[in-house]
């Protein structure tokens, strides 16, 4: 497991390192700028390459003015900037600028008139030292001034100059990603202790570049006594939660996944979805859709057992009954204001469709009719009254959000279902009624985690926030962040297949919690391997389904 911190969470386990546990602040900062100077050293190569280290007074700045003073015994040709536009300087910056003169860095101060601008035409690196994770408000005045003479020269020289940022880049923020204002963009960031939760996400990911992550020995006691609340886990941790399938075992021993997905002639979503849940190990898919896909389904996915209902509205001639006498009618079907109505005909009834299942996976395809939502409905509460674990994505999502009772009256003592929202699924399922769904987008990208929490325990369900990261919140503090994944799995199709595989994690018998954390790793994984085989220009979901097996492996 690898924790993920906010600014306020690093600022803490320095502080507590420091006046808890005694290590002295100088040790950390040198340790840092050791670790700055190491890794500028590998990316830099050519010595005779010039330096410019930018840096404002407080302790990144501190970094800064370390890492050039080492970088400078090492034979490179590095000089420092100093913006000085803070109020309040760090005594170890200022003990850093004082070594570093001894040993003769150069450091060209903007009070001495100095130009930022002028200088930099000289240089061929920037080490970023401006704003570490004491960056609390935006940034304005010298400051942006220097970060967007840092990023026009960036953007004119290209691969002429490169830019290292350290701990974040300046202007970054920790906590969500968000800009602060500006931003300098690196293609090296360079960070201390744990990777900042707001280098994971949005423009902050774009921003830091390529992210190197540096041990400079935070005491684990001072670490442990902050718990951090965000956390990654890697493929051992995943294997260490999957089912273990023993030689001795049959079909009926991993599970009976029932998949409720599919509409009139919208078959695609389901094969999707059945494809993965066996790849992912269920033992048995049984996949309840529309007549009319009968054949497509039977013959993209001959070992899934297939279960489909007709609907016959009022205006249909095959209402009057006489069709029906093959089959057991699930429902009565009439929308509130009596405009459609009908029946659900299928040969088993909900109630025992659902019995039969370990699990059940509702959603991708469904539509969002009237006859959608009684399938919806009809399938919650026999989950519901059965005690089975349910997945819901897609249509499902969107005909809970503009009825949100529908999951409200079915809360469980224990967090049994699964929600899996992308972005502006979940804007819509959190929206006030004074709210519209972009503003409520915003509200996620500015605190993903507490919207996540939030319809964790407004449901009582485990939710899964999809996005390039996807985030998973059982309610608690802590949030499990996933960073595999890439971005040709930005297709149609991708939130089917993790529907699949999370259902057939449930099926088999997983806890939700492990099956939701599990699931989107082990869907990240397989874009990941796809991603080599085919290229993320040129991969499909199909060719993602057809690697999810050799994760488990
Ligand atoms: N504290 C420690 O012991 C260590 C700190 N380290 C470095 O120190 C950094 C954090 O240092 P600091 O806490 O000094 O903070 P920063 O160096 O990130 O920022 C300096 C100061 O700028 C001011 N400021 C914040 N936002 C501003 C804005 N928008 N405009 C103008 N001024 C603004 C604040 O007063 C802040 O303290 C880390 O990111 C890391 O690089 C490392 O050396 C490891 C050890
Ligand atoms: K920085």
């Amino acid at each position: 497991m690898k924790y993920f911190t906010t600014g306020a969470k690093s600022a803490l386990i320095d502080k507590i390192s420091i006046e808890e546990v005694g290590m002295p602040q100088m040790v950390l900062m040198e340790r840092a700028s050791l670790g700055v100077a190491g890794a500028a050293a590998e990316f830099i190569k050519d010595k005779k390459q010039k330096i410019l280290t930018v840096v404002e007074g407080g302790n990144n700045g501190g970094d800064g003015v370390a890492a050039a003073r080492i970088l400078k015994e090492r034979g490179f040709n590095v000089d420092i900037f100093y913006i000085g536009g803070i109020k309040k300087t760090s005594e170890a910056f200022l003990e850093q600028i004082k070594i570093a003169e001894n040993c003769g860095v150069k450091i060209y101060k903007a009070s001495d008139d100095y130009s930022l601008k002028s200088l930099l035409v000289g240089y061929d690196i920037v080490i970023d030292g401006i704003f570490g994770v004491g960056l609390s408000r935006e940034i304005g005045g010298v400051q942006a001034e220097a970060i967007n003479i840092i990023n026009d020269a960036k953007e004119e020289r290209q691969n002429d100059l490169a830019v290292i940022s350290i701990d974040i880049p300046s202007g970054v923020s920790a906590d969500n990603g968000e800009l602060l204002g500006v931003a300098v963009k690196a293609d090296v960031t360079v960070t201390f202790g744990f990777t900042k939760v707001g280098m994971l996400f949005g423009k902050g990911r774009e921003y830091s570049g390529k992210i190197i992550l540096k041990d400079i020995g935070f005491p684990a006691c001072a670490v442990e006594k902050t718990a951090p609340e965000y956390y990654g886990l890697d493929i051992d941790d995943i294997k260490k939660i999957l089912p273990v399938r023993k030689d001795d075992s049959n079909k009926g021993n991993f599970g009976r996944l029932l998949i409720v997905a599919g509409n009139d002639s919208i078959a695609g979503a389901a094969v999707i979805a059945g494809q993965a849940a066996f790849k992912a190990g269920a033992g048995l898919v049984k996949i309840f859709t529309h007549k009319d896909n009968r054949n497509i389904i039977g013959a993209a996915l001959p070992e899934a057992l297939l279960d489909v209902y007709e609907y016959n509205s009022d205006s249909e001639e095959s209402s009057d009954g006489t069709n029906h006498s093959a089959g057991k009618c699930s429902g009565k079907i009439t929308s509130p204001g009596g405009e459609q109505s009908g029946e659900i005909i299928s040969s088993t009834d909900i109630e025992s469709l659902v019995k039969w299942a370990t699990a059940i996976a509702i959603g991708p395809g469904l539509g969002t009719s009237e006859k959608s939502k009684y399938l919806l409905k009809a399938v919650l509460k026999a989950a519901y009254e059965n005690d089975k674990p349910v997945v819901m994505d897609a249509d499902a999502i969107n005909i809970i959000s503009e009825d949100r009772s529908i999951l409200k009256n079915l809360r469980f003592e224990e967090k049994k279902w699964i929600i899996t929202p992308h972005m502006l699924e979940m804007a819509r399922l959190i929206k006030t009624e004074d709210e519209n769904a972009k503003d409520a987008l915003g509200r996620i990208f500015k605190d993903r985690f507490e919207v996540a929490k939030y319809v964790s325990n407004e449901y009582n369900i485990i939710s899964v926030l999809k996005d390039a990261r996807t985030v998973v919140s059982d309610g608690s503090s802590r949030c499990f962040i996933n960073t595999n994944g890439n971005s040709g799995m930005s297709k149609g199709g991708s939130g089917d297949s993790l529907t699949g595989i999370i259902g057939a994690l449930l099926a088999e018998g997983m806890k939700p919690q492990d099956a939701a954390r599990a699931g989107v790793f082990i869907h990240g994984a397989a874009g990941d391997i796809a991603a080599l085989k085919c290229g993320r220009t040129s991969m499909t979901v199909t060719d993602l389904n057809g690697v999810i097996d050799m994760i488990k492996r």
